[in-house]
């Protein structure tokens, strides 16, 4: 069966959570036809886990009564205790059932939340090390809290690692009363913050922030670690702050203990392979390179040959005179040269000389879109991707008066998928992790573990639809947020780049619908614009990747008009980004649709089949009507291809990454500062 034949009421339902030891949840979301192969790959069966986790419930739910009946001080003087056992080795699993009771309670008490049974069920998904698969809506915000806390008693500190600023700011200030009832205290590191304000926050029991900062924080201490020489010795070991002196500079993170990540498909798997890299060179530093460059372009043309210079035919090497030294310390130069030594000034020139010599624009180059291309003498073909050596190319883009590409050279570099591997213990939430179960299990030894819903989810996919062209489905897209729009529904269409957002905007204008457009460069603006998208007659059109995290509340009335309506406009090229925006709607038991439209021409069908198939696909499609609705499982395939894919590729890169590490912890190197360009 096809993911898109799947009849309506098979998605997204869900047993209660009491019918949990009788019932086993569903793994929702999933095609049915992928159920029995997802769950032989969960390496044993879900349900299992789930209801042994279950049993756990009712003793947190014993401490509730007492609980609740103490105050605020006895509350914390309880945390302080759980604290103290912890710290004196007692088993965090012992104390997980009081522990997360007083989360409990404290966030009944300081935010009017309290955590929902599956809530505490995910929490403990977690601590054991989980990834845990809640469907959006379901309060993965609250439920991070529990393994938060309980990993924090040891006094090591707990990281949760989120996609942005924005959003680890925002559930940092959210979440903060709740610690500080408990006597913890939690920290924020932000791109903007100082090394001070970072060691600040890394010295707090709880630190929110995102992947990219705690790598290059961990990147930085290291080198700062191998300036002290204290990192010798243990090359792949932990920063302990020893060796730094009390009064110099110090590491700004401790030890990396335990790490909750938040949209862990997206940090964890697509992220994954990305290298965080620091350059070896300062900003300071190519600034000063930068105007060098340009002020030996600019003077150049007052050093005449013979007088100035000579110029060697053979070598074709450019050499100064004495009386061209002597006119080169007499030139005026930009304050930023006063520390460039004597000798590499002269360098610059002989090449700025050179290069206006025998480096000819349209001849020897091209430049397009500001950047130069150099054409190939042999073929006179364009070489693109291909650079001079030895500042020939900076400096002929000095020439050209265009942005001057200085390399920084790598000083440290890791990549996400390191850095998380490095954490002691390390935990995931998303909504969608179940197709990257395989992948979790190999490179991470996590387990993806589905949390039943609170609430049955009310969601509906109504049947997908397939146009012969893509302009026959905008145009559909089109009929489809009218007919919402008049009954006052608030509509999200998600479209897969900003020009298709652009291009639909355009159409929702010509056809009178008032509506709005975000894109994802406006992290903070997006997710306002997103949170007001379940208001009546609200039609927003965002990229899939906008808004991921944010929650789409339904105003009054809503919910009787049937919900929030998500138009899926393309397949993205995993399905888990698909599932993302779906996810939009129906949360917390809420009602909503949804519908995916697709065309022969979607590139999907390209990136999974080549482009001779998506040549004749095309063709067909313009001539297809109809019929092009039976190509719905080719476009669902050509889908699952790509992600295989891109699924080999990461696997490949993983391997080779590995190697690497090894080869070079063999030869006495640090993999993460002896990093070749
Ligand atoms: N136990 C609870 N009691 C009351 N409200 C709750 C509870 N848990 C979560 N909520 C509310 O549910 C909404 C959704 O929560 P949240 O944004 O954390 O969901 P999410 O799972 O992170 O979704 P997404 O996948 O979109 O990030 C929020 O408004 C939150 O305040």
């Amino acid at each position: 069966m096809t993911y898109a034949s799947l009849p309506v009421s098979d998605i997204g339902t869900l047993p209660p959570l009491r019918n949990i030891m009788t019932n086993p949840p569903t793994i929702h979301g999933l095609p049915t036809g992928w159920r029995a192969q997802v769950l032989s790959l969960l390496g044993g069966p879900v349900q299992s886990r789930l209801a042994r986790w279950g049993q756990v419930l009712p003793q947190i739910a014993a401490f509730e009564e007492t609980l609740v009946a103490e105050d605020d001080r006895e509350l914390r003087k309880r945390s302080l205790s759980l604290k103290y056992r912890a710290k004196s080795g007692e088993k965090l699993a012992t104390l997980l059932p009081e522990a997360y009771a007083l989360v409990r309670e404290a966030s009944r008490r300081v935010i009017g939340q309290r955590h929902y049974d599956v809530q505490m069920i995910g929490g403990i998904a977690l601590f054991h090390g989980s990834i845990a698969e809640m469907e959006t809506g379901e309060g993965k915000t609250l439920t991070a809290t529990l393994p938060m806390y309980l990993h924090a008693l040891v006094g090591k500190g707990s990281h949760l690692a989120t996609v942005n600023d924005y959003l680890a700011e925002r559930d940092a200030n959210m979440m903060r009363p709740v610690y500080a009832m408990l006597g913890l205290t939690t920290g924020v590191v932000l791109t903007k913050d100082k090394s001070d304000a970072r060691r600040k926050a890394y010295g707090c029991d709880i630190t929110y922030g995102t992947a990219k900062e705690f790598g290059f924080d961990f990147l930085r201490d290291r080198l700062l670690l191998r300036r002290l020489g204290a990192a010798q010795g243990s090359l792949l070991g932990q920063f302990t702050g020893v060796g730094a002196d009390a009064n110099s500079e110090q590491p700004v993170q401790r030890e990396a203990h335990f790490c909750l990540v938040d949209e862990a498909d997206s940090i964890l798997i697509d992220e994954a392979r990305t290298p965080l890299i620091i350059g070896a060179l300062g900003d300071k530093a190519i600034d000063r390179i930068v105007a060098t460059y340009r002020w030996a372009a600019e003077v150049q043309s007052q050093f005449l040959e013979e007088k100035h210079y000579d110029y060697d035919d053979e070598d074709k090497k450019v050499e100064l005179t004495a009386a061209g030294r002597q006119l080169l310390r007499a030139l005026p130069k930009p304050e930023l040269l006063s520390t460039m030594g004597l000798v590499d000034l002269y360098q610059y020139i002989e090449r700025a000389i050179k290069v206006a010599r025998d480096y000819l624009l349209n001849r020897h180059y091209v430049v397009i879109d500001g950047e130069i291309t150099i054409v190939d003498e042999n073929t006179g073909r364009l070489a693109e991707g291909r650079k001079w050596r030895d500042g020939i190319h900076q400096a002929i883009e000095a020439k050209e008066k265009i942005e001057v590409s200085v390399a920084t050279g790598q000083a440290a570099r890791i990549t996400v998928q390191d850095l998380f591997l490095r954490y002691k213990h390390i935990a995931g939430m998303t909504g969608t992790a179940m197709s990257a179960t395989n992948e979790f299990r190999k490179v991470y030894k996590m387990r993806v573990v589905p949390i039943p819903t609170n609430r049955p989810s009310q969601r509906k996919r109504l049947p997908d639809l397939v146009f012969g062209t893509e302009d026959e489905k905008w145009a559909a897209v089109v009929e489809d947020v009218k007919a919402m729009n008049q009954v006052g529904r608030p509509v999200l269409i998600g479209t897969k780049s900003i020009d298709k957002s652009m291009h639909l905007s355009r159409l929702l204008t010509a056809a009178g619908i008032t509506h709005r457009v975000l894109n994802a460069n406006e992290v903070e603006r997006e997710a306002e614009i997103v949170a007001l998208a379940g208001e009546q007659f609200k039609v927003t059109v965002a990229t899939n990747m906008a808004g991921r995290g944010t929650d789409i509340k339904l105003a009054p009335g809503m919910r009787e008009l049937g919900g929030l309506h998500v138009i899926c406009t393309e397949l993205h090229d995993s399905a888990r980004i698909d599932r993302q925006l779906v996810g939009r709607c129906g949360r917390q038991g809420d009602p909503g649709t949804t519908r995916q439209y697709m065309s022969l021409d979607d590139d999907v069908i390209k990136s999974g089949y080549g482009p001779e198939v998506a040549e004749r696909m095309e063709q067909w499609g313009k001539t297809a009507g109809p019929a092009a609705q039976r190509q719905v499982g080719m476009i669902f395939r050509a889908q699952q291809r790509v992600e295989r894919k891109h699924l080999r590729d990461r696997f490949a890169l993983l391997h080779h990454e590995k190697e690497r590490k090894k080869m070079q912890l063999e030869m006495g190197q640090d993999p993460y500062l002896d990093t070749p360009d």
